[in-house]
């Protein structure tokens, strides 16, 4: 199978904040891949901005070496290497005063794409959107993307939202949440949708109960100062979970496109019911051999921020009514593995003897590593020992099924930007939908903070504390094993 490589329209590209991690890490690097992958057309040109004093040549330099430390063993030639740093350049700009604007707005080539990717802290959100829009570059074919955190509650989100639409339209602003650009997440709705096999049981009447599982081994990576502000509350659930749940959880949409999807997304987010205190564990994780605790990895040892939650949900619509939702999100844990299962009820009456078990069919979706879906079936146990059932798993592992083509899948930050570039917001959170997410996780929040409640010690490379475990015992379930 040969993958297609659609082409793009010819763009400027503005990374402000172009000397920064982002940039360097994600950013910079996909932006080489899809140019290896030759779907960066004849006269693009990518920007990098920041305060920083540099020229094109030190910018290029500082890409190459980004691209040597982020692209890992990615195989390319040297003429894709000297190809893409021909079409880099660098302006020194300060977000906050004027100096740079009149060079940039200079820079801009007519009759082109123009993208400006905020990849900066989100009090810059708001001065950035002013200058392009005093500079001139706020016209209505210009898109901006703005990187998560989205806020840190809902008046923020609503403040930053307001500033933005001083200048642009919603059609214009493309809310990133790399989740949404991951293959996997993608297949999700390929799954769903594409396929009449489980739609018709895709309720509380045959779902017993979802869980929805992303285990990291990384610690805070050294955006400490940031994640102790924010916990795995703000930092994955309010945006990276609550996403997938939407994707689990909604209606099918009319058609694959921006707003008929957000709209379904949306409605989720407005059914989820408040959580009760006693349906949630946070967790921080334990020093372990050469390991740091949490609280060394942020240098603040008073710190209550958790590095693990896990919660039970339940959405108030038709559809899921009594089915609850189970999700766990952790640092410093046993293995890196993100995976969605929906696990169905027992049939109703077994014709079986009781020695043969009762069994139930459980949908994986793998998300990362290792991509792919399981479906737990269940079978008749080889042999002559009677009628005895076990479950065998149906194994699709993409890479396995679809071949190398499924190795060479773009990641989240080519996806999305090339999707910024053609124009399309279907993978890109609407302002009314961040606003939801945080109005549900707000109380929460406050809830915690009102009661001091403080997160429960887990060990490094475990699941999480075993109270996490007992959230689901408790309802006569558990949760699936974290492993890669
Ligand atoms: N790093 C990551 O893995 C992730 C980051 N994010 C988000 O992305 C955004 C950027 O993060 P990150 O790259 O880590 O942050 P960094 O602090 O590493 O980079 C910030 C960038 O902003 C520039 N900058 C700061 N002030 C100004 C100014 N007044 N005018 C122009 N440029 C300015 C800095 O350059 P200079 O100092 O040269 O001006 C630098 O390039 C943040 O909102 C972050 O939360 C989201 C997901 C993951
Ligand atoms: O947005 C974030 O995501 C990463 C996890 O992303 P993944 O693609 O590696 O699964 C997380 O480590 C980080 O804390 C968070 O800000």
């Amino acid at each position: 199978m040969v993958s297609r490589i659609i082409p793009v329209e010819a763009f400027d590209l503005v990374v402000f904040g172009g000397t920064g991690d982002l940039a360097r890490r994600k950013i910079l690097p996909a932006l080489f891949r899809r140019y290896c992958a030759g779907q960066m057309p004849e006269g693009a040109q990518i920007i990098g901005a920041a305060r920083s004093e540099m020229d094109d040549a030190q910018f290029r330099v500082f890409v190459t070496e980004a691209i040597a430390e982020f692209n890992g063993d990615f195989p390319y030639k040297d003429e894709d290497m000297q190809g893409f740093l021909s079409i880099l350049f660098y302006i020194t700009v300060d977000a906050l005063g004027d100096r740079g604007w009149t060079e940039l707005a200079a820079k801009m080539q007519a009759d082109r794409v123009r993208a400006f990717y905020f990849s900066v802290g989100p009090s810059l959100f708001g001065p950035l959107a002013e200058r392009l829009h005093t500079y001139g570059m706020a016209d209505m074919n210009t898109r901006i993307v703005v990187e998560k955190p989205f806020g840190r509650d809902l008046e923020t989100a609503k403040e930053l939202n307001r500033s933005l639409a001083d200048h642009f339209d919603e059609h214009q602003v493309y809310r990133i949440d790399h989740y949404l650009g991951k293959e996997t997440v993608q297949n999700l709705m390929a799954i769903r949708f594409g396929n009449m096999l489980f739609e018709p049981l895709w309720n509380s009447q045959y779902v017993d109960h979802i869980q929805i599982t992303v285990a990291e081994t990384v610690g805070v990576q050294g955006r400490g100062e940031y994640y102790d502000r924010a916990g795995a509350m703000r930092d994955m659930v309010q945006n990276h979970l609550m996403q997938l749940l939407c994707l689990i959880a909604m209606e099918p949409p009319s058609r694959f496109e921006p707003d008929a999807v957000r709209d379904e997304k949306l409605k989720v987010i407005r059914a989820l019911d408040p959580v009760d205190p006693g349906d949630i564990v946070r967790g921080q994780y334990r020093a372990e051999g050469e390991r740091q605790s949490y609280l060394e990895d942020v240098e603040n040892p008073q710190s209550t921020t958790e590095s693990f939650i896990a919660l039970k949900l339940h959405l108030s619509n038709w559809r899921w009514a009594g089915t609850p939702f189970y999700l766990r999100t952790g640092k410093r844990m046993r293995a890196r593995s993100s995976e969605i299962a929906v696990v169905f009820k027992e049939t109703p009456h077994s014709i079986f003897d009781e020695e043969a078990g009762r069994h139930r069919n459980i949908l994986t979706i793998r998300l990362q590593p290792n991509e792919g879906i399981d479906l737990d079936v269940t079978i008749k146990e080889p042999g002559p020992g009677g009628m005895r059932l076990v479950d065998v798993p149906l194994d699709m592992t993409f890479t396995e099924a679809l071949g190398p083509d499924a190795e060479q899948v773009p990641d989240a930050y080519e996806r999305l930007i090339m999707d910024v570039v053609r124009g399309n917001q279907t993978l890109f959170m609407r302002g009314d939908e961040v606003e939801a997410a945080w109005a549900w996780t707000d109380p929460i929040i406050a809830g915690w903070e009102e009661r001091g409640d403080k997160p429960l010690p887990y060990d490094t490379g475990s699941s999480g504390p075993v109270d996490a475990l007992a959230l689901m015992h408790r309802d006569g379930r558990r949760w699936r094993e974290v492993r890669s």
